[in-house]
């Protein structure tokens, strides 16, 4: 009898044009073509709780402790109604961002305390067997700023995370870094500023280093 599969869980960290959407199905096809169930997903969203959170945070005007909350809530209901039970049943979960965006957008961006975020995070990702939930890798698709802006200048009207200035992509950016270099065995660096078929050559040797891809 062979084992069950064990769950994984897979998230795509980056600013806003780096280029995560681009990869997520490429990716999802490299375990279905090994027979895994695959679960692609998003935050925040992801339920029909958080995607109307999503609505509210991408166009309506909140203060930031306020957007972090939000961001937290939404995370909580993907946790308990889509990501736990898929990692239960064996499945491979990708996630385009997760809590690392909150650390880089909401913490970096918008000067929360990176303790309050922490804080909620111990409380939100908290399993039923009370351990904390985290990634088993994250790809973070890092991009300068100027080079994002470019990429999305030509192709959708901004949202009110978009719609920030160079500056503010600058500190999500290094918001990025630190937490990359706080999890250094999860979060792995990927150069995005390459073309997006050496980018996709280099999330595939990251995944086979990691060991994910068997
Ligand atoms: N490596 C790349 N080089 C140039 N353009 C890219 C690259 N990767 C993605 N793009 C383009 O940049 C835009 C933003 O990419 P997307 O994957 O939606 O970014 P994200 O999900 O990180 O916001 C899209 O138009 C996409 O086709
Ligand atoms: C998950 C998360 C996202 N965000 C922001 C980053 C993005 O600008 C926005 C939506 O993310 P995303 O789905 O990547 O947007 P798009 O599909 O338009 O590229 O939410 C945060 O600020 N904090 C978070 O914790």
């Amino acid at each position: 009898m062979t084992a069950a599969a064990q769950g994984l869980f897979i998230t795509l960290e980056g600013i806003d044009g780096a280029g995560k959407s681009t990869h997520l199905e490429g990716l999802a096809n490299l375990w279905r073509q090994r027979g895994r169930a695959v679960r692609v997903t998003r935050e925040p969203g992801g339920t029909a709780l958080a995607e109307k959170l999503r609505d509210c945070l991408l166009h309506e005007p909140m203060d930031a402790l306020t957007e972090t909350l939000l961001m937290f809530a939404a995370r909580r209901d993907h946790l308990r109604l889509v990501i736990e039970p898929a990692l239960q049943a064996g499945s491979v979960v990708l996630c385009d961002r997760f809590t690392d965006a909150t650390f880089a957008y909401q913490g970096a961006g918008r000067g929360l305390d990176p303790a309050v975020l922490t804080a909620l995070e111990q409380w939100v990702q908290q399993t039923d067997a009370g351990l904390l939930r985290q990634p088993d890798l994250t790809l973070w698709f890092d991009v300068p700023p100027e080079i994002a802006a470019a990429r999305l200048a030509a192709t959708r009207a901004p949202d009110r995370f978009e719609a920030e200035p160079l500056a503010f992509f600058a500190r999500v950016r290094a918001g990025y870094a630190q937490r990359a270099a706080s999890a250094p065995h999860r979060i792995v660096r990927i150069d995005a500023s390459r073309p997006a078929a050496e980018v996709w050559q280099a999330v595939l040797e990251v995944c086979r280093q990691k060991g994910v891809l068997a």
